[in-house]
């Protein structure tokens, strides 16, 4: 079969993040979850969480649901580039996405939470798309929700179209053919690394010449910023008067006055664009803004995050939406 679930950023003005309703267990619970393409634990906020690590999310409760069992003597642990962090134990549950269920699915329960999820209310966890090779569950690595629902989807793939300040969409198990026009840029994935890695062919800034160049990237979902190799963040915050790297924030900053130029970026021969505006991230102060473009440096990839994936102007000028196609197609 296939499956549609909505997509919505958070908060709404900033896009820091977009989350999706899902169905855990018997009766129903339903969570808001962080789809995230660049890990592979799919984590809740749990009744088994103390009180003082919780800040309003929906918290899963095991106890009340007829289909959970405990995994025994397993456990995860994660931590993320930013920081943050959680970790926990493990139950088997039925998880059901947009009616595509998966019966038997490696649930991790939070029992430890790091502050900056605390404090986001909005999200009760995260559901992860990459590959299971990054699974951190011990002893035995679990595999994510679309690996074990794989074999009931139509296709073995699923799309992200996610929008700026707009409801965008998730679809597992078939390319939606209204959402786009004209024919799919196709990418190698490389999985070495667990993730939807894959080569860009290049990029320009603003009206410049493109720069041929293999990039190696991976599609995040779970990152809002976009994040590429020093020299392309050279190139880039070059065209931006008053741009300079603020060392307080370890991150490029400029005069939230700046025009900021777009980024334009190859995949195979499709050229895809991010908007000037979306580069001009957020406020640090009254006048200076904070970079949507960030350096990777350090990291054996770039990280195509929500900045990039959530907007695209189409060769033609017009506004459309990227979306990802993850899987064999
Ligand atoms: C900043 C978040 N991203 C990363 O740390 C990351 C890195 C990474 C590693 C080292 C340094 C910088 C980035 C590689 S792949 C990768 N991608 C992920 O880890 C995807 N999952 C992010 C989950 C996540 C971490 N903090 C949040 C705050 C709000 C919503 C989601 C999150």
């Amino acid at each position: 079969g296939t499956g549609t679930v909505t997509a919505s950023p958070y908060p709404a003005e900033y896009d820091r993040e977009y989350l999706s309703p899902v169905s855990l267990g018997t009766p129903a619970q339903i969570l808001d979850l962080d789809f995230d393409t660049g890990s592979s634990d799919l984590w809740v906020f749990s009744s088994a969480l103390p009180k003082s690590q919780t800040g309003g999310q929906t918290l899963y409760s095991p106890g009340n649901s007829s289909t959970s069992s405990v995994l025994e003597n397993h456990t995860w642990s994660i931590r993320y580039g930013d920081g943050s962090g959680s970790s926990g134990t493990v139950v088997n549950e039925l998880v059901t996405i947009g009616g595509i269920s998966a019966r038997r699915q490696a649930l991790e329960i939070a029992t430890q939470v790091s502050g900056s999820f605390t404090q986001d209310a909005a999200s009760d966890g995260l559901l992860g798309l990459a590959f299971n090779s990054i699974n951190t569950v011990r002893p035995t690595p679990q595999k994510t929700w679309f690996d074990n629902v794989q074999s009931s989807l139509a296709a073995p793939l699923f799309t992200v179209n996610l929008k700026k300040a707009a409801v965008g969409l998730y679809t597992f198990g078939a390319i939606d053919s209204k959402a786009h026009t004209g024919s799919i840029a196709y990418a190698p994935v490389n999985t070495k690394n667990g993730f939807w890695q894959f080569p860009l062919t290049g990029y320009a800034v603003g009206t410049g010449k493109f720069s041929n160049s293999s990039i190696d990237v991976i599609a995040d979902t779970g990152t809002t910023l976009l994040m590429l190799p020093t020299n392309v963040v050279d190139a880039y915050y070059k065209g931006v008067k008053g741009a300079y790297y603020d060392t307080e924030y370890g991150a490029m900053v400029f005069p939230c006055t700046a025009k900021m130029p777009d980024f334009i970026f190859g995949l195979g021969s499709y050229r895809g664009s991010v908007p000037g505006s979306f580069i001009s991230y957020g406020q640090i102060n009254t006048s200076t803004c904070y970079g949507g473009l960030q350096s990777s440096e350090g990291l054996p990839f770039g990280i195509l995050g929500d900045i990039l994936l959530k907007a695209q102007e189409g060769n033609d000028g017009t506004w459309s939406t990227f979306e990802i196609g993850l899987g064999k197609p």
